[in-house]
């Protein structure tokens, strides 16, 4: 396995298939799921690498791949767990 198949079972409610990772997080309003998407957009400018999203409502579901390369980089593990530290702080801020 490659060191960044390895790395994606360490990104924890993460699912691989098809050289792409994915996770749905779930907010309770509406609004939280855009703002924790527009924090996406705003670190996927700074590292020019960019996730599909799909906000269903208040479940967001991101996808990480590199369509350059056609398969999952280092930068799609880098992405996730840009993702996980955004949604820690939401996390916080509802305790
Ligand atoms: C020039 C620019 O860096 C490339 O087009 C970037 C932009 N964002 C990207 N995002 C993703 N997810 N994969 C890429 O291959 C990619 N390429």
């Amino acid at each position: 396995m490659s060191d960044v198949k390895a790395e994606v079972e360490k990104l924890h409610d993460w699912t691989l298939e098809d050289e792409k990772i994915k996770r749905t997080f779930k907010f309770d309003r509406y609004l939280d799921a855009i703002s924790f998407v527009e924090k996406i957009g705003i670190y996927a400018e700074s590292v020019q690498h960019h996730p599909k999203i799909v906000i269903n409502h208040t479940a967001v579901t991101v996808s990480w791949t590199t369509f350059s390369k056609k398969q999952l980089t280092e930068k799609d593990i880098q992405g996730g767990k840009a993702c996980e530290n955004i949604y820690r702080l939401y996390e916080n801020e509802m305790k």
